[in-house]
């Protein structure tokens, strides 16, 4: 039986021990399992099999950003490891996003989706313009998601605080995947743009990413039952 919650586990540890320990408590029907940049710098692709082993949809999350050819064929390898989601930040640009969405579309029954970041979650008005962007963040996801769409991706990663707009511009059906949630009480850590688990799903998001509240929990598995529980979501 496939997922039935929209809760993606971030699983950032620093050894792919402690990932695994974590991944064979949870059922890959309550939730799906991110790998980031921490978790694929110590354990390399086996992670992916030993994760796809214990039945889990794996978004490889580690935001491709190089040049067109570049990006396209590190995205090919991802889909060629059976990975669920694969992403790209949308500030690569057209060429970059639609080589990567081309390098897809080859691929005989291609069934990774692929999204593109727009403006990090760990980001606020002061953080963007200091790196020079003179909007605000939810103008410059607008613009970024506009561009991930018209270059062929199949969504974007946002905030929950962005997807109302976005589904309203964009279309339902484009996918908003939204890191930065966090359960009423639990800390926000460096996270800026921020919202509850059922906020962001009353907005419109798609896919929840959470980290720490689940990862650092005390109890985990209740976390995120008690999360599940609150959307309506009962394994
Ligand atoms: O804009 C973004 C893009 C990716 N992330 C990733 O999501 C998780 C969030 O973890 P928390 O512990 O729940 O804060 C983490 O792996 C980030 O690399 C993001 O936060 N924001």
């Amino acid at each position: 039986m496939s997922c039935q919650s929209p809760i993606v586990v971030a699983l950032d540890y620093p050894t792919m021990t402690q990932s695994i320990e974590m991944a064979k408590q949870l059922d890959p029907k309550q939730c799906r399992v991110k790998v980031g940049k921490e978790l694929f710098t110590t354990s390399g692709p086996v992670i992916l099999d030993e994760l796809h082993k214990l039945g889990f949809e794996v978004f490889l999350d580690l935001k491709f950003h190089d040049i067109p050819n570049t990006v396209a064929n590190a995205v090919d390898v991802a889909a060629r490891a059976g990975v669920w989601m694969v992403n790209v930040h949308a500030s690569g640009g057209r060429r970059m996003m639609e080589a990567s969405a081309n390098a897809l579309q080859q691929r005989m029954d291609n069934k990774t989706l692929l999204i593109a970041v727009t403006v990090l979650t760990s980001m606020d008005q002061s953080d963007l313009r200091e790196v020079g962007i003179d909007v605000t963040p939810e103008q410059h996801v607008k613009r970024l998601a506009a561009l991930a769409k018209s270059s062929g991706m199949d969504g974007v990663v946002c905030s929950a605080q962005e997807s109302s707009m976005l589904s309203t511009e964009l279309g339902k059906d484009f996918v908003l995947v939204t890191p930065g949630i966090r359960p009423k009480g639990a800390a926000q850590g460096d996270q800026k743009r921020i919202m509850t688990p059922a906020e962001a799903m009353s907005a419109g998001s798609h896919y929840l990413v959470m980290g720490r509240p689940i990862t650092q929990s005390p109890d985990p598995i209740a976390t995120l039952t008690e999360v599940n529980r609150t959307l309506g979501v009962h394994v």
